[in-house]
């Protein structure tokens, strides 16, 4: 392996360590930021990472308030929650974790949530203010992703970047926050209609791929030096985690963020981010 890595459990960690100093600060004033979270169903990775969102919230001094739904909740039954926690007044900030059980219209429980509240940065109206270039809260992977290379001292502005997937929570706002003018990056965006795929992923300085296909990202493919964040997620039989990118990439790239423990620390950390400045934006 020559690679350098993008660690994204240290970077994390030290997000929220500055994170814990800007809480004591808002908790000096009266102000505790408090995480919602609503989760629908069984599935043991969404329960495992809404676990993890509030262990990150406990580490930091915010505030936990989880609401659950049984996997066979209607959409009246989940909208009355979202309700409930656009009014609870200790709820600063909440995210309904996704995705949503089928037969459930996501993008119309995302519409109702106070966007006031909006932690994950996935509302149409924060969206919206990104598309605007009006302050807001950013999408928790998209911005975690460009922290992470940040911290790392990897160029972004000018950067070809070549995003893989469309996906609400990663693919379809990466470019959004990517073109913005304190990123400046160059974006390409590869998706299941792309003809030639690897002959936009081999002029690519960076390269986020978030298809959720195995290994899609081979080493012939990859520019030497590039940077390779690996943001898929499928299941070996034994429940592992197999990434979008291949593990003899890390022969020829730069960079690159693994998987675990690339990009998924980065997406808990920003949505604290998110929660904090929501917090601080409310006090002044
Ligand atoms: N409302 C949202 N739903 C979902 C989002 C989101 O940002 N908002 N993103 C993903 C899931 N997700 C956060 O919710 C998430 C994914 C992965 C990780 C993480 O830390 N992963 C670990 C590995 C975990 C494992 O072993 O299974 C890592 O990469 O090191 C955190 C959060 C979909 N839903």
């Amino acid at each position: 392996m020559t690679a350098q890595i993008l660690d994204g459990k240290a970077t994390a960690a030290a997000i929220k360590s500055e994170l814990s100093a800007r809480v004591e600060a808002l908790k000096a004033k009266g102000v505790q930021p408090g995480l919602g979270t609503l989760l629908v169903g069984d599935d043991p990775g969404s329960r495992w990472y809404v676990n993890g969102k509030h262990r990150d919230c406990a580490q930091v001094g915010i505030a936990s308030i989880q609401r659950e739904l049984p996997a066979t909740a209607t959409q009246e039954e989940i909208e009355a929650v979202v309700r409930e926690l656009n009014e609870d007044p200790a709820c600063t900030g909440y995210i309904v974790q996704l995705p949503l059980p089928k037969g459930i219209d996501t993008n119309r429980v995302l519409e109702l949530m106070d966007p006031a509240k909006d932690a994950d940065g996935l509302h149409p109206v924060s969206l919206g203010k990104l598309v605007l270039g009006v302050e807001g809260p950013l999408p928790c992977t998209p911005y975690g992703i460009v922290q992470l290379l940040r911290r790392h001292g990897v160029e972004i502005k000018g950067a070809d970047v070549v995003v893989v997937g469309r996906g609400i929570t990663i693919g379809r706002p990466m470019p959004l926050v990517l073109t913005r003018k304190s990123e400046n990056a160059t974006v390409t965006q590869c998706h299941t209609g792309t003809r030639d795929l690897s002959a936009h992923l081999k002029q690519a300085d960076i390269i986020v791929a978030a298809a959720g296909v195995p290994h899609i990202i081979k080493p012939e493919d990859v520019k030497p030096g590039a940077a390779v964040l690996d943001v898929g997620v499928s299941r070996d039989e034994a429940g592992k985690i197999v990434g979008d990118v291949h593990p003899g990439v890390a022969e020829v790239a730069g960079w690159v963020a693994p998987n675990p423990g690339g990009v998924g620390p980065m997406t808990r950390a920003q949505l604290l981010v998110n929660v904090v400045e929501a917090a601080e934006r409310a006090a002044g």
